[in-house]
């Protein structure tokens, strides 16, 4: 059974009340437009291609007017146009609706993506189960509007035909149940190959998606040059492919038989069954007319088929609620309970403890943070040192609550932080990581990242990238903070250096000016110089606020008021820069092999 965010069994039936509910809320008149359309074409064909060609053979065989026929045959052609132009309307509309639905249904779940646990992003599971929500939601909503119009509009051309047949003759009946019951166990089986041949198809198509997206991003087109990693996704292409290949085969193959089954039993049997009882009625028992004969033919033929084509849709319609399933889940995820306990604003900034926390990324068997303890107060300056992998960053982010530790308790001002609102919570922090990201939008907008600011706050932009250290490159820039960045949706867009990008992030984190400023290795993209220009500029502007940064090289962390250095997950040493230099210690190892290293270059004396 498919599953999402570990939900249970899924019901149809539910979903697709669930898709139809969201529909009518995007656009209220569109269901009831799609039925209306759908209802009128359908009993216009019963009526067109049974009845009235029942009554027309009738009336030739009566001997009537060819006045009289003249007449009826202009007002079907009069309706027949009407139809006609119902259609184009409709499909005008159509096309003007579905992008309302469509932006509606995407629109929830994008706003609903952004308050899903980060760690959920990391699990292959979820994220295939995401992506199909995505993909699907764009057509499926609309798919169920028109498969549902069209089943009810299905259902009363059926009954009005059956009625007719069983005017005729009772018997005739027998003929239309047989194909019933065909279509009806072809499409569950038709219907469950079908889903498995989608679901077969899911792993290797986001593989292939993947492996395309490094041909042709600009992110990827430089080591993709360089290394040789080209033909490790040309093979990871060419696999997936087969394995679809494959996939498509064996599913295919059982397809294709249901559907010549179908062929045979529908087309072949039935019309020769049909056709032999009602000649024998015409020709032994005397009891059909011609009319009758000719309608009967059509009528049953089309409950037949109307009837298959009715399964088909019912099995799609049924199908369409298993992807909806997905959709579903993901609008109607609720947050685990522990995260919002409460809801509760913010106050301003006094401390930050941890109290013996533990932390492990789910599918991992080795936490990343072990039994940690600290407390940082309003205004203070902490550093975080210590070798690849530690755990600083991890420490971070659960301090922010992008992740939720497993073990002990995290407390700002006293309270769980699990108790706030968490977009509340978020706003407290000016965070740079190292894995920010500049959008193609302008710089204004990728600094202050808030429409409601823009253009109201130039001059904090303008200030925020003084302080990080851009003033320069910006002098440059013709359109100064208007200028687009990456070359994304414009060519004239500015491509920055890595250095450079770093200060936009920076700048970023300046310009929201929150009460606790968080660097990850803000600087690692930074020369030595600027890297000292930065910090010091950070220091003075965060003034009387408090600052957690992570960095590598130790010359920086001089400038903190305390420094935890980690190792394994564990804070293995606490202090200021002095004190930890006179614990003759690792931090002390680190920091005397990097200065070595710079006295040896002799590049950066003055800044250690
Ligand atoms: N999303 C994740 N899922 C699973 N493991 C992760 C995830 N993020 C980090 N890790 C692992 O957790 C450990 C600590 O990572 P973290 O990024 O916190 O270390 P760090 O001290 O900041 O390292 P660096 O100095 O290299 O940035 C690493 O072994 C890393 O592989």
């Amino acid at each position: 059974m498919h599953k999402l965010l570990g939900g249970e069994k899924f019901n149809n039936l539910k979903n697709l009340l669930f898709v139809i509910a969201l529909v009518y809320r995007a656009s209220p008149p569109r269901i009831i437009i799609s039925i209306t359309k759908s209802v009128i074409e359908r009993v216009f064909n019963v009526f067109f291609f049974i009845y009235l060609l029942q009554y027309i053979f009738e009336c030739i065989e009566n001997g009537t007017t060819f006045y009289h026929l003249f007449w009826i045959l202009s007002m079907i052609i009069v309706v027949r146009a009407l139809i006609g132009l119902m259609n184009i309307g409709y499909n005008y509309y159509i096309s003007r609706n579905n992008p309302i639905v469509f932006r509606y249904i995407f629109g929830r779940i994008m706003n609903k993506s952004t308050e899903i646990e980060l760690y959920k992003f990391e699990q292959p599971d979820f994220y295939n189960d995401y992506t199909l929500a995505l993909d699907q939601s764009s057509w499926r909503a609309e798919e169920v509007t028109e498969s549902m119009s069209y089943i009810i509009s299905q259902f009363i051309g059926i009954a009005a035909t059956v009625i007719l047949i069983v005017s005729w003759d009772p018997t005739l009946i027998f003929f239309t149940i047989v194909p019933i019951i065909n279509s009806y166990l072809v499409g569950l089986m038709r219907n469950k190959v079908q889903y498995e041949k989608d679901m077969s198809l899911l792993k290797d198509e986001r593989i292939a998606a993947y492996s395309k997206r490094i041909f042709y991003e600009k992110k990827y087109a430089q080591e993709v040059r360089l290394f040789g990693i080209k033909d490790i996704f040309l093979k990871k292409q060419l696999d997936s492919y087969r394995a679809m290949r494959q996939n498509l085969k064996k599913h295919g193959i059982k397809l294709t038989i249901l559907d010549i089954w179908n062929v045979l039993v529908m087309d072949t049997l039935l019309f020769l069954a049909v056709a032999l009882y009602s000649t024998y009625q015409i020709v032994v028992n005397h009891n059909l007319s011609i009319a009758v004969y000719v309608s009967i033919m059509t009528a049953v033929n089309s409950v037949s088929w109307s009837f298959n084509g009715l399964i088909y849709e019912i099995a799609y319609f049924a199908q369409h609620g298993r992807y909806i399933e997905n959709i579903k889940k993901f609008i109607n995820y609720e947050m685990p309970v522990t995260t919002t306990v409460n809801s509760g604003l913010t106050p301003p900034f006094e401390s930050l403890e941890m109290i013996n926390v533990s932390f492990q990324y789910e599918g991992s068997n080795k936490a990343v943070l072990k039994n940690i303890d600290l407390k940082i107060s309003k205004g203070e300056k902490i550093a975080l040192v210590g070798y690849n992998g530690a755990g600083k960053t991890t420490l971070i982010k659960l301090l922010m609550q992008l992740y939720d530790a497993q073990q002990g308790s995290i407390f700002y001002n006293g309270v769980d932080i699990r108790q706030f609102d968490k977009d509340d919570y978020y706003s407290r922090f000016s965070a740079v990581f190292q894995d920010f990201q500049l959008y193609a939008l302008s710089l204004q907008e990728n600094i202050l990242m808030d429409e409601a600011k823009l253009d109201k706050d130039r001059i904090k932009v303008l200030e925020a990238l003084e302080k990080a250290g851009f003033e320069e490159r910006l002098s440059k820039l013709d359109k100064g903070i208007d200028s687009v960045l990456t070359k994304e949706f414009d060519n004239d867009g500015v491509v920055l250096s890595g250095g450079e990008g770093q200060k936009i992030a920076v700048a970023r984190a300046f310009a929201k000016s929150s009460e606790i400023i968080v660097m990850d290795e803000p600087s690692s993209a930074l020369d030595p110089i600027a890297e000292y220009q930065l910090f010091q500029k950070l220091m003075e502007i965060a003034n009387n606020k408090t600052v957690i940064f992570i960095s590598h090289r130790l010359s920086t962390a001089k400038l903190a008021d305390r420094i935890y250095m980690l190792e394994d997950g564990e804070i293995i040493e606490e202090g200021t820069h002095e004190e930890l230099m006179g614990n003759h210690y690792k931090y002390s190892e680190m920091f005397t092999k990097q200065a070595e290293k710079y006295i040896n270059y002799e590049s950066a004396k003055d800044v250690i």
